[in-house]
């Protein structure tokens, strides 16, 4: 395709969707070029209703992939690009893949972003042919594969949600739809433009559908610029608010939505366009969803992207999951549990009541360790109910979710009978943990028909049978024994034959081409062949070592066989049909009991952690303190551990009214932003109601949260350091209140000294006077310190060092007070800053502080001249080859042993300076 064709191409498949009536695009158009083949005029008329999607177009075994999908798939998945035929002229570039091993590829395309039409044959090859021998296969999108709208084991992670999230609009106000297909939760979440990217990052969404133009608006486009790879636009009329409502209607059939909780018009826009994309991407086939809850935003703390970064709380700055606060946290034992867990991590709440409620149960799960023991064994048991129902109920199941629904449902009856069966158990239950009790339900009639029908360890999938056990069906066992009998019968039929044929290496065999058929060696075929055998064997193949025949009672005998493995395999697969219909009969009270596990997981996982690591129960509410004695960070005090057995110095804080802003100072390397974090990571834990790595903690609830701890440049925005810095500190100045918590590091250093100092102190000033937040404020201008005397609620903090021999120890203790100074130049040196720059740093300190007036620096070059006062710190002139010299120019690398190598390096070695 010329290069002018492509220009048009991406306009076209960005503005054109399927949705517009009568495609008119590219692809509609190329459809129409003379001499397109049928088969390519069929690729393109479908191909122009998914513009934005690779097609995957089935091939016999295979789906492949044509024009500018080929490119981008076989870039994507580094497979080989080739071509195929000619299209007005050029080359039509093709890949493609496997059928049998599509997943795995189309896993790797949803985790580039990539969205996949899959487009099967939708009837035999052999009913095109009667149509003429140039007819095309009937082909048909039957799903549309997205980010998204995954629901297969192998494309998900079992330990984390993956959202499709909706964001809908009504004049100024926002909402966004959420959903976890694999699962069902649907859930709508009223938002603002100002905190669009805080609920996104509260999310993490896998695909987000937005109405077309939106990104118009700069405000909003400048919300959702993090988020541009996930975005889908659609065309805004689907975001209708009263389409929306009547979508909603249909699908939960109900004739108002009156029983739901009150939607809004933006509400009701973005689940509308949400369920319609659902139903688009699945082609009909809708899956579970439970009735939308209406979350509200003010329930859960406010926790802004960059915020959530800096403290790592679910991911690194890097993006990896290990070394977050969740992969500290979590030990969990079963996939929904991992999820619920980092949905809380995810959303910590600001209602007391709530929180405690939840700590009551991990206290209730730590106060007894041989219960918690129990459960968590049996917890391991338990496989993932929700994601195999959710599969079942898009007819994407197989014989093993069916399995894990009764070990599931197993699990909750064991799990029931262990918490119930205390004497007076029940009395002094904690509320949650007594509320799933109650949700694990009875499902015996259920587990009881499961157990009977499945067999132990049944096959992925349902299309070869042998799942349903035997004495399950009379019927099947019937055509299960007339298989076996056949078989017999078979047998007996060899051993006649080879009495017949008097050849006694005759065997019966089977394979997919020709079926049951005589097999004899090359040397006893003619015997068969000729008079009077040859009447009763048929000569079907001579093959280079045996020759094959068949009979007509051999044909027979495998009609039978045949006739009742089909019957047999028809009749499995509608068992397993009345099976899903059971399971799906009570798919509400299966995902309740499913949520109950996941409770129980979460609650006695975070009792384990606290058990193990010595984490506290916090006192959590509603009063203004922060108060934490033996405080300590999760996460560096885990690495503290795994590298070097260090023990982490706990450290005490305390925001009270009088000292609520604390202003810290202290060299690099002490330990500030450590205790920073450590004390935002302490909010966090509290109030998603898990216990926390203090002796002591007192926290009343935190409504918003802002951390912004280092930066680093964000190129993506075009913002250097310090814009970012500055874009961050603006965001909490502007929007942090009396019951926010902030935790700020060394703002304003990224720009002239001066001009950040200036910043760092007005943003002092505005922190204690306007925000009147909480306040952790870590910095290097230790002239900040005399805000102390204006601001009645600042308090100077210091992390305490050590010096000893001239070198700098750091003790990571936070003591009372300004530091004395800030010991920069002896980091640098532990850093390993030459000699000679270390000591030329100290001499131009030395001036520094001694001159107070005028421009110091202009100063410093009169008095100090660089190279005048440096001669010394060159090493001195060599006299000769050193010893280490003269030791390396003998020798002769070639006639080494490794060991002698290895030797000799060690020797290398020794004989450096002992400095
Ligand atoms: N309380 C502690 N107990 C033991 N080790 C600690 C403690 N706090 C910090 N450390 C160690 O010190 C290192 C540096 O800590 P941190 O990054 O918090 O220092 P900082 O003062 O913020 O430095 P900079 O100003 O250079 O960012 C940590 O990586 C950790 O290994």
């Amino acid at each position: 395709m010329g290069s002018e064709t492509e220009e048009n191409l991406s306009s076209d498949a960005q503005n054109e969707t399927k949705y517009q009536n009568g495609v008119d695009n590219k692809w509609a158009r190329a459809a129409k070029v003379p001499g397109v083949t049928p088969m390519m005029a069929q690729f393109l008329e479908i191909k122009s209703h998914y513009p934005d999607c690779l097609l995957f177009y089935r091939m016999g075994d295979f789906y492949e992939l044509f024009f500018e999908d080929a490119e981008k798939a076989a870039a994507a998945l580094d497979i080989t690009l080739t071509k195929r035929g000619k299209h007005d002229g050029d080359d039509i570039p093709m890949c493609g893949v496997p059928v049998h091993s599509s997943e795995m590829y189309l896993s790797r395309l949803i985790r580039k972003s990539f969205k996949v039409a899959v487009c099967e044959q939708t009837e035999d090859p052999a009913e095109a042919k009667k149509r003429g021998s140039k007819s095309v296969v009937r082909r048909e999108v039957v799903r549309l594969v997205t980010p998204g709208t995954i629901t297969e084991e192998n494309l998900l992670d079992a330990r984390s949600s993956n959202y499709l999230v909706s964001l809908g609009r009504a004049q100024s106000d926002f909402s966004l739809a959420v959903v976890e297909m694999s699962t069902g939760d649907f859930f709508i979440l009223p938002t603002k433009v100002g905190r669009l990217d805080a609920d996104l990052a509260r999310l993490t969404p896998g695909e987000l559908i937005i109405p077309e133009g939106l990104m118009d608006d700069d405000k909003i486009s400048r919300a959702l610029f993090d988020w541009r790879s996930i975005i889908s636009p659609l065309n805004a009329g689907r975001f209708d608010s009263s389409f929306g409502a009547r979508r909603l209607e249909d699908i939960f059939d109900v004739a108002t939505l009156d029983g739901f909780a009150s939607l809004t018009r933006a509400d009701l826009a973005a689940a509308g366009a949400l369920v319609d994309y659902l139903d688009d991407t699945q082609k009909g086939k809708m899956p579970r969803l439970y009735p939308p809850k209406r979350l509200s935003a003010d329930g859960t703390m406010m926790i802004d992207a960059a915020t959530r970064k800096s403290l790592e709380l679910t991911r690194t700055q890097n993006g990896e999951t290990s070394g977050s606060l969740l992969s500290v946290i979590d030990t969990t034992l079963t996939g929904a549990g991992a999820r619920l867990l980092a949905k809380r991590l995810s959303a910590p709440l600001t209602d007391p009541v709530r929180i405690n409620e939840r700590l009551d149960a991990v206290e209730y799960m730590l106060e007894r360790a041989g219960l918690r023991t129990d459960l968590r064994v049996a917890l391991k048991a338990a496989p993932d109910m929700e994601r195999a129902l959710a599969r079942l109920s898009l007819g994407r199941g197989g014989p093993r979710d069916l399995m894990a629904i009764r070990v599931g449902l197993e699990a909750a009856r064991t799990i029931e009978h262990y918490l119930t069966a205390p004497k007076g158990a029940l009395e002094d239950m904690a509320e949650l943990v007594a509320d799933a009790v109650s949700d694990l339900g009875e499902h015996e009639a259920l587990i009881h028909e499961l157990e009977r029908a499945l067999v132990d360890e049944p096959p992925l999938i349902t299309r070869d049978g042998g799942f349903i056990r035997a004495g399950y069906s009379e019927a099947l066992d019937e055509y299960r024994m007339l298989k076996d009998e056949s078989r017999r019968l078979i047998a007996a039929l060899e051993a006649d034959y080879q009495k017949l044929t008097e050849v006694n290496s005759l065997k019966i065999k089977h394979n997919n081409v020709i079926g049951y058929h005589v097999d004899v060696t090359a040397k006893h075929a003619e015997k068969l062949m000729s008079a009077p055998l040859n009447e009763s064997f048929i000569h079907r193949q001579t093959l280079a070592n045996s020759v094959r025949f068949s009979t007509s009672e051999l044909s027979k005998l495998a009609g039978k066989i045949s006739e009742a493995g089909d019957r047999a395999l028809s009749l499995e697969q509608e068992l397993f049909g009345s099976l899903v219909a059971a399971v799906l009969e009570k798919a509400g009270d299966i995902s309740i009991a499913a949520e109950a596990l996941a409770t129980l997981d979460v609650s006695t996982a975070l009792a384990t952690l606290a058990e193990n690591e010595r984490w506290t129960r916090p006192d959590v509410d509603d009063s203004l303190a922060f108060e934490v004695t033996g405080g300590r960070h999760p996460v560096v005090e885990k690495a503290l551990r795994a590298e070097n057995d260090t023990p982490f110095v706990a450290n005490d804080c305390d925001l009270g009214p009088d000292d609520r802003l604390w202003l810290i100072t202290g060299p690099n390397m002490a330990g500030k932003s450590t205790f920073l974090r450590q004390n935002a990571l302490i909010a966090v834990l509290a109030q998603m109601g898990a216990f926390v790595p203090a002796e002591r903690a007192h926290v009343g609830v935190v409504d918003r949260l802002f951390s912004r701890v280092g930066a680093s440049d964000d190129l993506a925005h075009g913002r250097s350091t310090f814009m970012v810095e500055m874009v961050e500190t603006a965001a909490i100045l502007n929007q942090a209140g009396p019951r926010s918590l902030v935790i700020l590091d060394e703002i304003g250093r990224g720009t002239a000294t001066y001009d950040g100092l200036s910043i760092a102190w007005a943003a002092v000033e505005n922190l204690h006077n306007i925000n009147q937040s909480r306040a952790l404020f870590a910095t290097h201008y230790h002239e900040l310190t005399a805000l102390k005397e204006t601001l009645e609620a600042v308090s100077l903090r210091s992390m305490k060092v050590r010096e000893w021999k001239g070198e700098v120890v750091f003790l990571h203790e936070v003591g009372s007070g300004a530091a004395d100074r800030s010991y920069g130049i002896q980091v640098a040196k532990l850093a390993g800053l030459p000699p000679r720059v270390i000591e030329r740093a100290r001499q131009v300190l030395d001036h520094l502080e001694n001159s107070d007036k005028g421009d110091k620096s202009t100063g410093l070059v009169n008095d100090l001249p660089l190279f005048q006062s440096t001669p010394s710190y060159h090493a001195p002139a060599p006299s000769g080859p050193s010893e280490l010299e003269e030791k390396l120019t003998d020798i002769n690398p070639d006639q080494l042993t490794p060991k002698e190598a290895l030797d000799l390096i060690y020797a290398l070695k020794d004989m450096l300076p002992q400095d």
